[in-house]
């Protein structure tokens, strides 16, 4: 867990990402410290999951990008915990929620992935966090979408990490789920876990992040949430589209005030 508040777990500065051709998204600054939470904020195609990518290292970054003080791309094993946008498990694949769990400990177990005491205790510490003990030795598949993701939040947690990284982790949550993902992110929080989530739930934002970065292929503003989510920005980086799709997620709302 994070012990220093003065290095930021993220710090970037005009940075621009790349899949190899011209660049998918510039212009981003900005930085996270430890125990905080960014919400990354834009329409479909705006380079929220490119900029976790970058964190991740695997796309490419110019610019200044520091993760966990380091600029080198040489973060320890570990340290960053990721919750991909769409399960990279297949749900029929016959794996238990235990042992989805621990695949968050390959990176300590090694290629012989042979867990000891320790490891299975630190899974079940885990699953009991996140209110799945009962379902250790489901199948996964054979769980709701949102055990699913309270599986997959357990599997990016279980190695401590000092950051956590979500992609759009509440989608189509119901409101058990959501309060449940909602509680366990304040918890890491409050550990000194650094948070980056990628969202279109604006409540979200507020609900649980200090800052947000909005994005449309290129930042459009970066700081505390209710100096960014302002309707002009907003505007900015959604356009004219019509707001009838993100009824419900505080956009329609938020462009309206004011
Ligand atoms: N592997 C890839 N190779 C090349 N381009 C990609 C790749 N993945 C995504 N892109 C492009 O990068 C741009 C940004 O996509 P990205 O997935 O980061 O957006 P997003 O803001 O996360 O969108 P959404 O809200 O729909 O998930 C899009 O134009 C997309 O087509």
């Amino acid at each position: 867990m994070a012990t220093s508040q003065s290095v930021p777990a993220l710090r970037y500065v005009d940075a621009s990402f790349s899949y190899g051709g011209s660049p998918t998204l510039t212009g981003v600054t900005g930085e996270v410290q430890p125990g905080k939470a960014l919400a990354l904020i834009g329409p479909n195609g705006a380079g929220k999951t490119t900029l976790l990518r970058g964190i991740l290292g695997t796309v490419r970054v110019s610019g200044t990008m520091e993760i966990l003080g380091r600029g080198d791309g040489k973060v320890p094993k570990g340290a960053i915990g990721y919750v991909p946008q769409v399960a990279d498990l297949d749900a029929t694949f016959p794996v238990t929620v235990r042992q989805v769990v621990m695949m968050g400990l390959y990176a300590e177990l090694g290629w012989l992935r042979r867990p000891g005491a320790s490891h299975r205790g630190r899974v079940d510490a885990v699953l009991d966090r996140v209110g799945l003990t009962d379902r250790a030795n489901l199948r996964f598949g054979e769980l709701s979408g949102g055990q699913r993701q309270r599986v997959l939040l357990a599997r990016s947690i279980v190695a401590s990490p000092r950051m956590i990284l979500l992609d759009e982790p509440f989608n189509g949550l119901d409101e058990p789920n959501r309060e449940a993902l909602l509680e366990i992110i304040h918890s890491v929080k409050q550990e000194g876990v650094a948070v980056v989530v990628s969202t279109h739930d604006l409540k979200l934002a507020y609900e649980c992040c200090e800052d947000v970065a909005l994005l449309a292929g290129r930042q459009i503003a970066f700081g505390p949430i209710d100096s960014v989510l302002t309707p002009d920005n907003l505007q900015k980086a959604y356009g004219s589209r019509s707001t009838d799709e993100f009824v419900g997620s505080g956009l329609e709302e938020a462009l309206h005030v004011g």
